[in-house]
């Protein structure tokens, strides 16, 4: 068969960029298909300017506190207009990364439309079809609209509009305690907003409970106001919107953001006329990231399986290295990290330890150390939090921590986990004083101390003292 391409890549986020890019760079000839923005949902409605809304926030919170350490700071004045342009300027800042032009600069074709399979090979876009003996699909999510009762009558907001909102929210109103609902609920508070959440679970159930508890506790301390229960119903209109409980509450507000999980974007790909399975929550995939017709891969958000930015990265260049190198290139994800940016911020890398206890019962061992002991935290005047580092044998197998900044302290922790770098290593590692990365070290040396500090080391001892002792 003669092929127009070596490689067609439909979806320009993370997941996509990374595969094109990277088979591109290796010279072959690559189709990159994007139908709305370069940069996908991370750049445009998601990571960016989730992140910089906080960090707007971050400010506000800040001068809340009026005098702290003999400092006295104005209140803050929040002009959501501000606030909307750092978002949108960020957006742009980071945006040429992404962009069409430097794709086109590193060899890829790049053609913006929709695209659909037509074959195992074959692609229609733009009215053409173009065709490679292998493509990816790197299509990404929705978020999910789940069927509240009136849902379609009432404005509402997702995070592909809640960033384009140019007046603060009095009152907002966040169906789903998971990640955006817990990130959103904070920042918008204290931009100054009410903020309600509904949730029917755990908050931020992927995490480990007790971390959760120390930003839940902070997050109800500035004001966020928590309702346990599962929306069921929805009604108002622009401005007033009233939502059912299943518990018989009614929470009103201003505003509706809902915030209740992804689903796969893969409808109108034809999947189905290639013989593609897809499953509940996205594509089936191999651990390879082939799909059930194997020259087309499936990764990042549009298949099952984690959803983050680092991940879709992550698939995006392994699925390159197999394409141009011809090297199966499984995905490991037993070092996978993942952060809730609140403030604190709570971060996860391999196992939590009700997961590492579901696996391996009581072969392990949990070593809490916490930023109360912490000498930088403790100048900071921010020591709230802890690293919860789970071990095997001394082996690390997992570590959950919450703290200011704690998801700039998972690196270490992916060399420990999988095994490119030992606990007694870190344990013994010189760290820069004072920083918050002493608490790894602490963490590495405790499982280590009953060793250290053991019953031979301490017979060893006593015999080089006598020594020193007879024959000073
Ligand atoms: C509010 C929010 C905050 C987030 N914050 C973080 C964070 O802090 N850290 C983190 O790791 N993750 C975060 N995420 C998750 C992260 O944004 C996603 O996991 C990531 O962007 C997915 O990348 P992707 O390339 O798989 O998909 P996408 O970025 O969705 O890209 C898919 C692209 O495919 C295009 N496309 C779809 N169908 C077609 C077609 N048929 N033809 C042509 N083009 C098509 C779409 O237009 C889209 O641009 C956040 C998500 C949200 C919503
Ligand atoms: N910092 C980050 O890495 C980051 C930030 C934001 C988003 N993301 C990604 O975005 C994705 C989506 O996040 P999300 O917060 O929408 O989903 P989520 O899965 O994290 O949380 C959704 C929550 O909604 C609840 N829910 C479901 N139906 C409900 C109802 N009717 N009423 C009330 N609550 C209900 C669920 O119990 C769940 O707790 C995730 O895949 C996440 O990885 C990541």
């Amino acid at each position: 068969m003669k092929f127009t391409h070596d490689a067609i890549v439909i979806g320009g986020g993370a997941a996509g960029l990374t595969a094109a890019g990277g088979c591109a760079l290796f010279g072959l000839k690559v189709a990159l298909i994007e139908a709305g923005e370069m940069g996908g949902e991370c750049l445009n409605n998601g990571c960016v300017p989730s992140k910089a809304l906080i960090t707007a926030s971050r400010r506000a919170a800040e001068a809340r506190e009026p005098t702290r350490f003999g400092v006295t700071l104005a209140a803050p004045q929040i002009d959501y207009s501000g606030v909307h342009k750092h978002i949108h300027d960020a957006i742009a800042a980071i945006a040429p990364h992404d962009s069409q032009e430097r794709f086109e600069e590193m060899g890829c074709e790049v053609i913006r439309d929709h695209a659909r399979l037509v074959d195992r090979h074959t692609v229609e876009v733009g009215g053409r079809q173009i065709s490679a003996p292998r493509i990816v699909l790197a299509t990404g999510s929705k978020p999910l609209v789940p069927p509240i009762e009136g849902i379609e009558s009432v404005p509402y907001l997702t995070n592909e509009n809640l960033f384009d909102l140019d007046e603060r929210p009095d009152h907002l109103v966040i169906v789903g305690g998971g990640v955006i609902g817990m990130e959103m609920a904070q920042a918008f508070r204290r931009l100054g907003s009410e903020v309600t959440v509904i949730e029917p679970e755990a908050l931020l159930a992927r995490d480990d409970r007790e971390n959760v508890a120390v930003v839940v506790e902070a997050m109800k301390a500035e004001g966020v106001r928590f309702v346990t229960g599962l929306a069921k119903g929805v009604s108002g209109g622009p401005g007033a919107i009233s939502v059912a409980i299943d518990n018989g509450e009614n929470v009103d507000g201003t505003h509706l953001l809902v915030a209740v999980g992804r689903k796969a974007n893969i409808d109108g790909l034809n999947l189905e006329a290639v013989g593609i399975e897809r499953g509940r929550d996205g594509i089936v995939v191999d651990d390879r990231r082939r799909t059930s017709v194997t020259n087309i891969y499936a990764i990042g958000d549009c298949r099952a399986g984690p959803r983050l930015t680092h991940v879709s990265g992550y698939e995006g260049s392994n699925v390159a290295l197999e394409i141009t190198l011809g090297l199966p290139a499984k995905v490991d994800y037993s070092a996978l990290p993942w952060c809730t940016f609140t403030e604190p911020e709570v971060a996860q890398i391999g196992l939590t330890e009700k997961d590492a206890r579901a696996k391996h019962g009581d072969a392990i061992r949990v070593v809490t150390e916490t930023f109360h002991d912490n000498e930088r935290a403790l100048a900071e005047g921010n020591d709230a939090g802890r690293a919860k580092v789970i071990f095997k044998g001394k082996k690390v197998i997992g570590a959950s921590l919450v703290g200011r900044n704690a998801g700039e302290l998972l690196l270490p922790y992916s060399q420990l986990i999988t095994g490119k770098a030992s606990s007694f290593a870190m344990g013994s590692a010189i760290i820069a004083y004072p920083t918050r990365s002493e608490i790894t070290k602490a963490a590495a040396f405790a499982a280590w101390e009953p060793t250290v500090f053991g019953k031979w080391p301490k017979k060893w001892a006593r015999f080089v003292s006598n020594m020193r002792k007879r024959f000073a």
